[in-house]
Protein backbone atom coordinates (compact mmCIF):
# COMPACT_ATOMS: atom_id res chain seq x y z
CA UNK A 1 0.00 0.00 0.00
CA UNK A 2 1.59 3.44 -0.88
CA UNK A 3 1.83 6.23 1.45
CA UNK A 4 -1.39 8.71 0.92
CA UNK A 5 -3.36 5.34 1.06
CA UNK A 6 -2.15 4.48 4.52
CA UNK A 7 -2.63 8.36 5.39
CA UNK A 8 -6.30 7.80 4.44
CA UNK A 9 -7.37 4.56 6.12
CA UNK A 10 -5.49 6.27 9.36
CA UNK A 11 -7.37 9.63 8.68
CA UNK A 12 -10.95 7.72 8.31
CA UNK A 13 -10.20 5.67 11.08
CA UNK A 14 -9.92 8.76 13.31
CA UNK A 15 -13.21 10.54 12.11
CA UNK A 16 -15.12 7.79 11.90
CA UNK A 17 -13.79 5.87 15.68
CA UNK A 18 -12.93 9.21 17.28
CA UNK A 19 -9.28 6.93 17.93
CA UNK A 20 -6.36 8.51 18.67
CA UNK A 21 -3.77 9.32 15.67
CA UNK A 22 -0.82 7.66 17.83
CA UNK A 23 -2.90 4.70 18.28
CA UNK A 24 -4.58 4.63 14.58
CA UNK A 25 -0.94 5.15 13.42
CA UNK A 26 0.62 2.22 15.64
CA UNK A 27 -2.61 -0.05 14.56
CA UNK A 28 -1.84 0.75 11.01
CA UNK A 29 1.83 0.66 10.85
CA UNK A 30 2.76 -2.76 12.63
CA UNK A 31 3.23 -5.27 10.79
CA UNK A 32 3.40 -3.23 7.14
CA UNK A 33 6.22 -3.31 5.10
CA UNK A 34 6.97 0.12 3.64
CA UNK A 35 9.96 2.01 3.35
CA UNK A 36 11.11 4.98 5.09
CA UNK A 37 10.18 7.71 3.07
CA UNK A 38 6.79 6.50 2.50
CA UNK A 39 6.21 6.05 6.17
CA UNK A 40 7.35 9.71 6.58
CA UNK A 41 4.91 10.78 4.06
CA UNK A 42 1.86 9.00 5.30
CA UNK A 43 2.53 10.36 9.13
CA UNK A 44 3.58 14.20 7.47
CA UNK A 45 -0.01 13.68 6.07
CA UNK A 46 -1.81 12.13 8.46
CA UNK A 47 -0.77 15.06 11.23
CA UNK A 48 -0.64 17.49 8.64
CA UNK A 49 -4.66 16.85 8.38
CA UNK A 50 -5.31 16.76 11.78
CA UNK A 51 -3.68 19.75 12.70
CA UNK A 52 -5.27 21.97 10.09
CA UNK A 53 -8.65 20.32 9.89
CA UNK A 54 -10.68 23.59 10.05
CA UNK A 55 -8.70 25.75 7.93
CA UNK A 56 -8.55 23.03 5.29
CA UNK A 57 -12.46 22.53 6.18
CA UNK A 58 -12.51 26.79 5.68
CA UNK A 59 -11.03 26.77 1.82
CA UNK A 60 -13.04 23.30 0.83
CA UNK A 61 -16.39 25.52 2.05
CA UNK A 62 -14.80 28.97 0.61
CA UNK A 63 -14.89 26.62 -3.10
CA UNK A 64 -17.78 23.97 -2.75
CA UNK A 65 -21.55 24.60 -2.70
CA UNK A 66 -21.87 21.43 -1.07
CA UNK A 67 -20.80 21.89 2.43
CA UNK A 68 -18.00 19.47 4.43
CA UNK A 69 -20.71 18.84 6.56
CA UNK A 70 -22.80 16.95 3.67
CA UNK A 71 -19.78 15.64 2.44
CA UNK A 72 -19.28 11.59 2.37
CA UNK A 73 -16.08 11.55 5.05
CA UNK A 74 -14.34 9.51 1.92
CA UNK A 75 -14.57 12.58 0.28
CA UNK A 76 -13.98 15.22 3.04
CA UNK A 77 -10.78 13.70 4.00
CA UNK A 78 -9.01 13.02 0.42
CA UNK A 79 -10.10 17.31 -0.26
CA UNK A 80 -8.19 17.60 3.11
CA UNK A 81 -4.97 15.54 2.25
CA UNK A 82 -5.46 16.95 -1.66
CA UNK A 83 -5.54 20.56 -0.14
CA UNK A 84 -2.89 19.75 2.59
CA UNK A 85 -0.43 18.95 0.25
CA UNK A 86 -0.62 21.58 -2.04
CA UNK A 87 -0.68 24.25 0.60
CA UNK A 88 2.20 23.01 3.28
CA UNK A 89 3.74 20.61 1.32
CA UNK A 90 6.85 21.90 -1.35
CA UNK A 91 8.15 18.15 -2.03
CA UNK A 92 5.05 17.30 -3.32
CA UNK A 93 4.42 18.70 -6.86
CA UNK A 94 0.67 20.21 -7.46
CA UNK A 95 0.09 17.45 -10.16
CA UNK A 96 0.87 14.95 -7.95
CA UNK A 97 -1.19 16.14 -5.58
CA UNK A 98 -4.35 16.25 -7.90
CA UNK A 99 -3.42 13.15 -9.61
CA UNK A 100 -2.78 10.81 -6.53
CA UNK A 101 -5.81 12.39 -4.60
CA UNK A 102 -8.36 11.48 -7.77
CA UNK A 103 -7.26 8.56 -7.88
CA UNK A 104 -8.19 7.46 -4.64
CA UNK A 105 -11.23 9.02 -5.09
CA UNK A 106 -11.63 6.56 -7.87
CA UNK A 107 -11.51 3.78 -5.34
CA UNK A 108 -13.29 4.82 -2.84
CA UNK A 109 -15.96 7.10 -3.94
CA UNK A 110 -15.80 6.90 -8.32
CA UNK A 111 -18.79 9.47 -8.19
CA UNK A 112 -16.96 11.93 -6.57
CA UNK A 113 -13.79 12.10 -8.66
CA UNK A 114 -14.86 15.32 -11.20
CA UNK A 115 -16.08 17.01 -8.18
CA UNK A 116 -12.67 16.63 -6.21
CA UNK A 117 -10.77 16.89 -9.45
CA UNK A 118 -12.63 20.39 -10.05
CA UNK A 119 -12.06 21.77 -6.03
CA UNK A 120 -8.22 20.93 -6.20
CA UNK A 121 -7.45 22.65 -9.40
CA UNK A 122 -9.26 25.69 -7.70
CA UNK A 123 -7.19 25.58 -5.33
CA UNK A 124 -4.16 26.02 -7.43
CA UNK A 125 -5.22 28.50 -9.97
CA UNK A 126 -6.52 30.52 -6.93
CA UNK A 127 -3.60 29.65 -4.37
CA UNK A 128 -3.19 33.03 -3.11
CA UNK A 129 -6.80 34.58 -2.38
CA UNK A 130 -7.52 31.25 -1.08
CA UNK A 131 -5.10 30.94 1.79
CA UNK A 132 -6.76 34.23 2.97
CA UNK A 133 -8.86 33.66 5.86
CA UNK A 134 -11.86 36.39 5.71
CA UNK A 135 -13.02 36.39 9.05
CA UNK A 136 -13.12 39.96 11.40
CA UNK A 137 -13.95 38.12 14.77
CA UNK A 138 -10.93 37.15 16.40
CA UNK A 139 -12.11 34.25 18.25
CA UNK A 140 -13.32 32.56 15.31
CA UNK A 141 -10.48 34.18 12.57
CA UNK A 142 -8.01 32.25 15.56
CA UNK A 143 -10.12 29.24 15.40
CA UNK A 144 -9.58 28.76 11.74
CA UNK A 145 -6.11 29.60 11.55
CA UNK A 146 -5.00 27.91 14.17
CA UNK A 147 -7.86 24.70 13.78
CA UNK A 148 -9.36 24.64 17.48
CA UNK A 149 -12.66 24.11 18.84
CA UNK A 150 -13.42 27.63 19.88
CA UNK A 151 -14.21 27.43 23.13
CA UNK A 152 -10.58 26.19 24.53
CA UNK A 153 -9.21 29.42 22.39
CA UNK A 154 -12.16 31.86 24.40
CA UNK A 155 -10.55 29.75 27.67
CA UNK A 156 -7.09 30.69 26.80
CA UNK A 157 -7.85 34.01 26.06
CA UNK A 158 -10.07 34.88 29.14
CA UNK A 159 -7.05 32.96 30.92
CA UNK A 160 -3.94 33.81 29.42
CA UNK A 161 -4.85 37.26 27.22
CA UNK A 162 -4.94 37.09 23.78
CA UNK A 163 -1.25 38.01 23.27
CA UNK A 164 -0.16 35.08 25.47
CA UNK A 165 -2.65 33.39 23.64
CA UNK A 166 -1.74 33.60 20.50
CA UNK A 167 2.19 33.04 21.03
CA UNK A 168 0.96 29.45 23.16
CA UNK A 169 -1.36 28.75 19.71
CA UNK A 170 1.76 29.25 17.87
CA UNK A 171 3.98 27.02 19.74
CA UNK A 172 1.49 24.63 19.79
CA UNK A 173 1.85 24.26 15.73
CA UNK A 174 5.58 23.68 16.11
CA UNK A 175 6.55 20.02 15.66
CA UNK A 176 7.61 18.65 19.33
CA UNK A 177 10.91 17.61 19.73
CA UNK A 178 11.61 13.89 20.34
CA UNK A 179 13.06 13.10 24.02
CA UNK A 180 14.79 9.64 25.48
CA UNK A 181 15.33 8.84 29.42
CA UNK A 182 18.77 6.80 29.27
CA UNK A 183 18.06 3.46 31.31
CA UNK A 184 20.39 4.15 34.00
CA UNK A 185 20.36 0.78 34.97
CA UNK A 186 22.30 -0.64 32.17
CA UNK A 187 23.91 2.41 30.76
CA UNK A 188 25.44 6.12 31.05
CA UNK A 189 24.31 9.04 28.90
CA UNK A 190 27.34 9.57 27.42
CA UNK A 191 28.09 5.48 25.87
CA UNK A 192 24.36 5.93 24.71
CA UNK A 193 24.72 8.66 22.82
CA UNK A 194 27.80 7.08 21.17
CA UNK A 195 25.89 4.07 20.37
CA UNK A 196 23.07 6.38 18.77
CA UNK A 197 25.20 7.98 17.11
CA UNK A 198 26.67 4.87 15.83
CA UNK A 199 23.05 4.40 14.18
CA UNK A 200 23.04 7.90 12.75
CA UNK A 201 20.65 9.09 14.90
CA UNK A 202 21.59 12.72 16.46
CA UNK A 203 22.02 13.52 20.39
CA UNK A 204 22.07 16.44 22.26
CA UNK A 205 22.23 17.11 25.76
CA UNK A 206 19.85 18.06 27.96
CA UNK A 207 21.06 20.37 30.63
CA UNK A 208 19.25 19.91 34.09
CA UNK A 209 18.23 15.99 33.45
CA UNK A 210 20.68 14.39 33.79
CA UNK A 211 19.10 11.06 31.90
CA UNK A 212 17.40 13.27 29.06
CA UNK A 213 18.68 13.28 25.63
CA UNK A 214 17.22 14.91 22.76
CA UNK A 215 17.20 12.94 19.50
CA UNK A 216 16.78 13.06 15.84
CA UNK A 217 16.59 11.16 13.41
CA UNK A 218 15.59 8.19 15.58
CA UNK A 219 13.17 6.22 13.06
CA UNK A 220 11.23 2.88 13.34
CA UNK A 221 11.86 3.10 17.49
CA UNK A 222 9.82 -0.15 17.73
CA UNK A 223 12.48 -1.83 15.70
CA UNK A 224 15.64 -0.25 17.14
CA UNK A 225 17.71 -2.48 18.18
CA UNK A 226 19.45 -0.61 21.64
CA UNK A 227 15.51 0.29 22.14
CA UNK A 228 14.90 -3.38 22.17
CA UNK A 229 17.97 -4.25 24.48
CA UNK A 230 16.11 -1.84 26.91
CA UNK A 231 19.23 0.96 26.96
CA UNK A 232 16.23 3.96 26.93
CA UNK A 233 13.01 4.80 26.58
CA UNK A 234 10.52 7.60 24.78
CA UNK A 235 9.43 10.62 27.34
CA UNK A 236 9.40 14.15 26.92
CA UNK A 237 11.17 15.95 29.72
CA UNK A 238 7.95 17.79 30.97
CA UNK A 239 7.23 13.79 32.35
CA UNK A 240 10.77 13.49 33.24
CA UNK A 241 10.46 16.05 35.49
CA UNK A 242 7.71 14.54 37.90
CA UNK A 243 10.19 11.48 38.65
CA UNK A 244 12.46 14.41 39.46
CA UNK A 245 9.78 16.34 41.68
CA UNK A 246 9.41 13.06 43.01
CA UNK A 247 12.94 11.96 43.88
CA UNK A 248 12.56 9.24 45.93
CA UNK A 249 14.96 7.21 48.15
CA UNK A 250 16.15 4.06 47.38
CA UNK A 251 13.99 1.26 49.40
CA UNK A 252 10.84 3.37 49.18
CA UNK A 253 7.36 2.02 48.89
CA UNK A 254 5.71 4.24 46.21
CA UNK A 255 2.05 3.91 44.18
CA UNK A 256 1.47 5.50 41.34
CA UNK A 257 -2.39 5.27 41.04
CA UNK A 258 -2.85 6.47 37.02
CA UNK A 259 0.33 4.74 35.84
CA UNK A 260 -0.64 3.74 32.04
CA UNK A 261 1.41 3.61 29.76
CA UNK A 262 3.92 3.61 32.87
CA UNK A 263 6.69 6.52 32.06
CA UNK A 264 6.70 8.07 35.10
CA UNK A 265 6.31 4.87 36.81
CA UNK A 266 9.07 3.17 35.47
CA UNK A 267 11.40 6.48 35.92
CA UNK A 268 10.42 6.38 39.47
CA UNK A 269 11.98 2.42 39.59
CA UNK A 270 14.83 3.34 37.69
CA UNK A 271 15.65 6.76 40.57
CA UNK A 272 15.66 4.10 43.38
CA UNK A 273 17.67 1.49 41.66
CA UNK A 274 15.55 -1.28 41.13
CA UNK A 275 14.82 -0.98 44.89
CA UNK A 276 11.73 -0.84 46.89
CA UNK A 277 8.72 -1.51 45.58
CA UNK A 278 6.48 0.80 42.75
CA UNK A 279 2.89 -0.39 42.59
CA UNK A 280 1.41 1.34 39.31
CA UNK A 281 -2.15 1.31 38.52
CA UNK A 282 -4.49 1.83 36.30
CA UNK A 283 -8.08 1.30 35.49
CA UNK A 284 -7.90 -0.23 31.61
CA UNK A 285 -6.70 -3.42 31.79
CA UNK A 286 -5.28 -3.40 28.09
CA UNK A 287 -3.18 -0.67 29.36
CA UNK A 288 -1.34 -2.42 31.61
CA UNK A 289 -0.28 -4.58 29.27
CA UNK A 290 2.12 -1.52 28.31
CA UNK A 291 3.53 -1.05 31.86
CA UNK A 292 4.45 -4.55 31.84
CA UNK A 293 6.14 -4.82 28.85
CA UNK A 294 8.37 -1.47 29.23
CA UNK A 295 8.99 -3.08 32.98
CA UNK A 296 10.77 -6.35 31.21
CA UNK A 297 12.28 -4.49 28.20
CA UNK A 298 13.28 -2.24 30.95
CA UNK A 299 14.82 -4.77 33.05
CA UNK A 300 12.49 -3.72 36.23
CA UNK A 301 12.30 -5.62 39.72
CA UNK A 302 10.72 -3.14 41.91
CA UNK A 303 7.46 -2.60 39.67
CA UNK A 304 3.81 -4.27 41.01
CA UNK A 305 0.92 -3.77 38.32
CA UNK A 306 -2.27 -4.10 39.46
CA UNK A 307 -5.52 -2.87 37.44
CA UNK A 308 -7.89 -0.42 40.43
CA UNK A 309 -9.98 2.39 39.85
CA UNK A 310 -8.52 5.18 41.81
CA UNK A 311 -11.83 6.75 42.06
CA UNK A 312 -12.34 4.04 44.28
CA UNK A 313 -10.53 4.13 47.89
CA UNK A 314 -8.46 0.95 48.64
CA UNK A 315 -9.00 0.28 52.47
CA UNK A 316 -5.79 -1.78 51.89
CA UNK A 317 -3.47 1.04 51.42
CA UNK A 318 -4.19 3.51 53.85
CA UNK A 319 -0.94 5.14 55.05
CA UNK A 320 0.87 2.63 53.75
CA UNK A 321 3.06 4.38 50.72
CA UNK A 322 6.41 6.93 50.92
CA UNK A 323 5.18 8.60 48.16
CA UNK A 324 1.97 8.73 46.27
CA UNK A 325 2.04 9.78 42.25
CA UNK A 326 -1.79 10.81 41.32
CA UNK A 327 -0.91 11.60 37.41
CA UNK A 328 -4.32 12.40 37.25
CA UNK A 329 -6.33 11.85 33.41
CA UNK A 330 -6.97 15.65 32.54
CA UNK A 331 -8.15 17.52 29.12
CA UNK A 332 -4.36 17.12 27.45
CA UNK A 333 -4.78 20.75 26.64
CA UNK A 334 -0.57 20.97 27.15
CA UNK A 335 0.30 18.21 24.78
CA UNK A 336 -1.41 19.38 21.86
CA UNK A 337 1.65 19.49 19.62
CA UNK A 338 1.84 15.30 20.18
CA UNK A 339 -1.66 14.92 19.89
CA UNK A 340 -3.55 17.26 17.86
CA UNK A 341 -7.10 15.92 17.36
CA UNK A 342 -7.27 17.65 21.67
CA UNK A 343 -7.63 20.49 19.45
CA UNK A 344 -11.24 19.62 18.64
CA UNK A 345 -12.49 18.49 22.01
CA UNK A 346 -15.73 19.70 22.94
CA UNK A 347 -15.87 21.18 26.15
CA UNK A 348 -18.88 18.78 27.31
CA UNK A 349 -16.47 15.60 26.85
CA UNK A 350 -13.88 17.42 30.20
CA UNK A 351 -16.69 18.48 31.94
CA UNK A 352 -16.82 15.70 34.53
CA UNK A 353 -13.18 15.13 34.45
CA UNK A 354 -12.10 17.98 37.45
CA UNK A 355 -14.42 16.06 39.73
CA UNK A 356 -12.69 12.77 39.09
CA UNK A 357 -9.16 14.46 39.29
CA UNK A 358 -10.19 15.75 43.11
CA UNK A 359 -11.27 12.15 43.89
CA UNK A 360 -8.41 10.53 43.07
CA UNK A 361 -6.44 13.19 44.74
CA UNK A 362 -8.61 13.00 47.70
CA UNK A 363 -8.11 8.82 47.43
CA UNK A 364 -4.54 9.04 46.95
CA UNK A 365 -3.76 11.13 49.63
CA UNK A 366 -4.69 8.62 52.28
CA UNK A 367 -2.34 6.13 50.73
CA UNK A 368 0.84 8.64 52.41
CA UNK A 369 2.60 7.73 55.43
CA UNK A 370 3.09 10.51 58.30
CA UNK A 371 6.34 13.22 56.45
CA UNK A 372 5.33 11.40 52.85
CA UNK A 373 5.04 13.17 49.89
CA UNK A 374 2.37 13.06 47.08
CA UNK A 375 2.29 14.84 43.88
CA UNK A 376 -0.42 15.58 41.96
CA UNK A 377 0.70 15.89 38.10
CA UNK A 378 -1.65 16.79 34.75
CA UNK A 379 -0.67 17.42 31.04
CA UNK A 380 -2.88 20.02 31.06
CA UNK A 381 -2.79 24.20 31.07
CA UNK A 382 -5.49 24.95 32.90
CA UNK A 383 -5.92 26.16 36.45
CA UNK A 384 -9.45 24.38 36.85
CA UNK A 385 -7.53 20.80 36.56
CA UNK A 386 -4.55 21.89 38.37
CA UNK A 387 -3.89 24.46 41.26
CA UNK A 388 -7.63 25.25 41.85
CA UNK A 389 -8.09 21.41 42.34
CA UNK A 390 -5.04 21.58 44.86
CA UNK A 391 -5.71 24.85 46.68
CA UNK A 392 -9.67 23.40 47.52
CA UNK A 393 -7.82 19.96 48.63
CA UNK A 394 -5.56 21.55 51.18
CA UNK A 395 -8.18 23.62 52.37
CA UNK A 396 -9.74 20.73 53.18
CA UNK A 397 -6.97 18.93 54.65
CA UNK A 398 -4.44 20.56 57.13
CA UNK A 399 -2.45 17.76 56.81
CA UNK A 400 -0.85 18.50 53.99
CA UNK A 401 0.83 21.14 52.75
CA UNK A 402 2.77 22.44 49.37
CA UNK A 403 6.61 21.99 49.76
CA UNK A 404 9.27 24.48 48.09
CA UNK A 405 10.51 21.95 44.64
CA UNK A 406 14.31 22.38 44.65
CA UNK A 407 15.33 19.29 42.47
CA UNK A 408 14.66 21.29 39.03
CA UNK A 409 15.00 24.34 37.68
CA UNK A 410 12.33 25.04 35.49
CA UNK A 411 9.95 27.54 36.91
CA UNK A 412 11.48 29.54 39.66
CA UNK A 413 8.51 31.96 40.97
CA UNK A 414 6.24 28.83 41.67
CA UNK A 415 8.57 26.12 42.41
CA UNK A 416 9.48 28.06 45.33
CA UNK A 417 5.35 27.76 46.40
CA UNK A 418 5.17 23.83 45.48
CA UNK A 419 4.12 23.66 42.23
CA UNK A 420 5.20 24.21 38.53
CA UNK A 421 3.33 25.41 35.54
CA UNK A 422 5.02 24.67 32.56
CA UNK A 423 3.78 26.19 29.12
CA UNK A 424 4.74 25.09 25.42
CA UNK A 425 5.52 28.56 24.32
CA UNK A 426 7.79 29.48 27.92
CA UNK A 427 9.65 26.22 28.28
CA UNK A 428 9.88 24.87 25.24
CA UNK A 429 8.10 21.59 26.69
CA UNK A 430 5.02 20.00 26.91
CA UNK A 431 2.52 21.86 29.18
CA UNK A 432 2.25 20.68 32.53
CA UNK A 433 1.30 21.03 35.97
CA UNK A 434 3.63 19.13 38.67
CA UNK A 435 2.24 20.34 42.37
CA UNK A 436 4.42 18.56 45.38
CA UNK A 437 3.03 18.39 48.84
CA UNK A 438 4.05 16.59 52.27
CA UNK A 439 2.18 14.39 54.78
CA UNK A 440 2.81 17.28 57.82
CA UNK A 441 0.84 14.94 60.36
C1 LIG B 1 -2.02 11.09 32.33
S1 LIG B 1 -2.27 9.42 32.03
C2 LIG B 1 -1.01 8.67 32.97
C3 LIG B 1 0.34 8.68 32.30
C4 LIG B 1 1.35 7.87 33.09
N1 LIG B 1 1.48 8.32 34.45
C5 LIG B 1 2.72 7.86 32.45
O1 LIG B 1 3.58 8.60 32.85
O2 LIG B 1 2.93 7.07 31.53
C6 LIG B 1 -3.67 9.08 33.00
C7 LIG B 1 -3.99 7.62 33.13
O3 LIG B 1 -5.08 7.49 34.04
C8 LIG B 1 -5.82 6.36 33.69
N2 LIG B 1 -7.10 6.48 34.35
C9 LIG B 1 -8.21 7.15 33.96
N3 LIG B 1 -9.18 7.02 34.88
C10 LIG B 1 -8.66 6.25 35.87
C11 LIG B 1 -9.19 5.76 37.10
N4 LIG B 1 -10.44 6.04 37.49
N5 LIG B 1 -8.39 4.99 37.85
C12 LIG B 1 -7.13 4.69 37.47
N6 LIG B 1 -6.59 5.12 36.31
C13 LIG B 1 -7.35 5.90 35.53
C14 LIG B 1 -5.82 6.40 32.19
O4 LIG B 1 -6.04 5.11 31.67
C15 LIG B 1 -4.44 6.93 31.86
O5 LIG B 1 -3.59 5.87 31.57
Amino acid sequence: MRAREIGFKVLYDIEKNNNYSNISINKHFKDLDIKDIDRGLATELIYGVIENKYYLDYIINKLSKIKTKKMSAYVKILLRMGIYQILFLDSVSDYAAVNETVNLVKKYDKRSSGFVNAILRNVIRGKDNIKTIEEKDKLKYLSIKYSYNPWIIKNCIEKFGIEFTEDLLEANSEKPSIYIRVNTLKIDRDTLMKQLEDLDVKCYKVSGIEEAIRVENLKNIENNKLFKEGLFTIQDISSMLVGKVINPSENSKVIDVCSAPGGKSTHIATLMKNTGNVVSRDIFEHKLKLIKSSVDRLGLKNIEVEKFDATRLDNNSIEKFDYVLADVPCSGMGIIRRKPEIKYKEEKEIKDITIIQKKILDNASRYVKIGGIIVYSTCTIFDTENIDIVKKFIEENENFELVKIDEVNVDLENQEKGYLKIYPNIHGMDGFFIAKLKRIR
